[in-house]
C-alpha cells in the first residue's frame, strides 16, 4: 500500500463506529458486552446507542455525550450514548413498549454516522415483528436505512463471510412477490450496486460475478421456466458489453459447490432465501449483512435476536451464556475495513494536491 492509502485507511480506523441497541430482550445486550470486551485492548472502537442500566453491573460502562469522547473511554469502559428503555427488558421476551428506543439508537446512529461524527453503523438484530405491531412501517433496517438517508429503493442486501458473498434481487417480501417482481432494471441495478461496491468497499480491483437461475437447471433451455431467457441472460449479455466480468445464469443447485465459489466474489441470487440459505450453512458464525447502495456503511451480525437463547448479559458473561459474538465481531471488523477502503478510494480519486485531507 502507498504511504497515501496507508495513511487514508488510518484516517477512516480514527473514527468510532455506532454500534446500535437492537432489541434489548434478544442477545444484542450480552454480544455487546462480549465484543467490548474482546476488543478494548484493541485499535477497533466502538459506542453503543444503548440503555446503559443493560450493562453496568456486568461490564465497566461510561455514558458519553457525543462520539468524539469514544476513544479515549473505550480501553477502560464500554462508550454508551444513552437511549433509554421505557419499559423493563425480560431477556426472551420482547416488549412493543421498548420498540421506539430500538428505533431511535437506529436513527441516532445513522445521524451521527452521516454527520462524519462516527464511521459507520453496526445494527444488532431487531424483530420485525415486534417493531411492525408498535406501527413500524418498514421490514427491516436495510429499507428503514435507506429511508433514512433518503435513497429508497437503492438498497441491496449483501451477505458477506470468507466463503461466499451473495447479493440480493428482492429482499424482505414473499416468494410469491419475489418471483412477480423479477424484471431485468432490478437485476442490472443490483449486478452494477454489487460491482461498484465489490470495488470500492472490498477493493477487489476487477470483481468477478455470478447471476444464478431461476428454474431448475436454469431453465434448461426453456424446458423448465422461460426467466433465464427473457429477463436474466439479456441482462448478462449487456452487462458483459459494457466491460463487467459476469457469467449466468448458472443453474442455482451447484453454483455454491466449493469449486464455483472459487470463481467468483460474489453471487447475485434472486430471491431471499437462494441466497440466505447457502450463506448461513456455510457461515452463520462468521456471516455479515452488509447494506449496499446507501451513503453510508452499514453491516450487522447475519444473525437475528435469537430469543430462544437470550439470556442477559448478567448470565451470558456468568458463562451460562449460549449466543455466539463470532458475526458481531465480524460484522464490527468488515465495517472497519470498509471504512478504510472506502477512504482509500476517495484519496486515489481526489486531485493532487488535496491528500493532506486523510
Ligand atoms: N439483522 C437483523 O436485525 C436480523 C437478522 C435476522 C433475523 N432477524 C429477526 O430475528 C428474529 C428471529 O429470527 P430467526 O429465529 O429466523 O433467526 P435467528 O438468527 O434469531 O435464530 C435462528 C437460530 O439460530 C440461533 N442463533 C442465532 N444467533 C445465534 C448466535 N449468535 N449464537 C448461537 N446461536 C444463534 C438461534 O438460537 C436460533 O436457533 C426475527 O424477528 C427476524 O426478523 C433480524
Ligand atoms: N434478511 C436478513 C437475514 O435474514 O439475515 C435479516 O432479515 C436482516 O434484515 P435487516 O438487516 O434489513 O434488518
Amino acid at each position: 500500500m502507498s504511504s497515501k492509502r496507508s495513511r487514508a485507511a488510518e484516517g477512516a480506523a480514527d473514527l468510532p463506529i455506532a454500534l446500535t441497541m437492537g432489541d434489548p430482550a434478544g442477545i444484542g445486550p450480552e454480544l455487546t458486552a462480549r465484543a467490548w470486551q474482546h476488543l478494548h485492548r484493541g485499535d477497533r472502537t466502538f459506542f453503543w446507542a444503548g440503555d446503559a442500566r443493560l450493562l453496568q453491573s456486568v461490564i465497566p460502562v461510561q455514558q458519553i455525550a457525543s462520539p468524539a469522547e469514544a476513544r479515549e473511554v473505550f480501553p477502560h469502559a464500554l462508550p454508551v450514548l444513552q437511549v433509554s428503555c421505557p419499559a423493563p427488558v425480560q431477556p426472551g421476551q420482547p416488549d412493543s413498549h421498548n420498540a421506539p428506543a430500538v428505533i431511535s439508537s437506529i436513527e441516532q446512529a445513522v445521524q451521527l454516522t452521516r454527520a462524519g461524527k462516527a464511521g459507520a453503523v453496526v445494527t444488532n438484530p431487531i424483530a420485525k415483528h415486534v417493531l411492525a405491531s408498535a406501527g413500524f412501517p418498514h421490514p427491516g433496517h436495510t429499507e428503514f436505512l435507506a429511508a433514512l438517508c433518503g435513497v429508497e429503493g437503492q438498497e441491496v442486501m449483501m451477505l458477506a463471510s470468507p466463503q461466499l458473498k451473495v447479493v440480493l434481487t428482492s429482499i424482505h417480501v414473499s416468494l410469491r412477490q419475489a418471483l412477480e417482481d423479477l424484471n431485468a432494471g432490478q437485476v442490472e441495478k443490483v449486478l452494477k450496486t454489487a460491482h461498484a461496491a465489490l470495488k470500492r468497499d472490498f477493493a477487489i480491483d476487477h470483481p468477478r460475478l455470478v447471476l444464478a437461475g431461476l428454474n431448475p437447471h436454469a431453465g434448461e433451455n426453456g424446458l423448465m421456466g422461460l426467466e433465464e431467457r427473457t429477463i436474466l441472460q439479456p441482462v448478462v449479455e449487456k452487462l458483459r458489453a459494457q466491460g463487467l466480468d459476469i457469467q449466468g445464469p448458472l443453474p442455482p443447485d451447484t453454483m455454491f459447490t466449493t469449486r464455483w465459489r472459487s470463481r467468483y466474489d460474489a453471487a447475485i441470487c434472486l430471491y431471499h432465501d437462494q441466497g440466505l440459505i447457502p450463506l448461513k450453512t456455510l457461515a452463520m458464525e462468521e456471516g455479515v449483512n452488509v447494506t449496499l447502495g446507501l451513503p453510508i456503511i452499514r453491516t450487522s451480525p447475519d444473525h437475528g435476536t435469537a430469543f430462544d437463547i437470550a439470556l442477559g448479559p448478567r448470565a451470558a458473561l456468568a458463562g451460562e451464556g449460549k449466543a455466539d459474538p463470532g458475526s458481531l465481531l465480524a460484522a464490527l471488523e468488515m465495517a472497519a475495513s470498509m471504512a478504510a477502503n472506502r477512504r482509500v478510494a476517495a484519496a486515489s480519486e481526489a486531485p493532487e494536491g488535496k491528500e493532506s485531507l486523510v
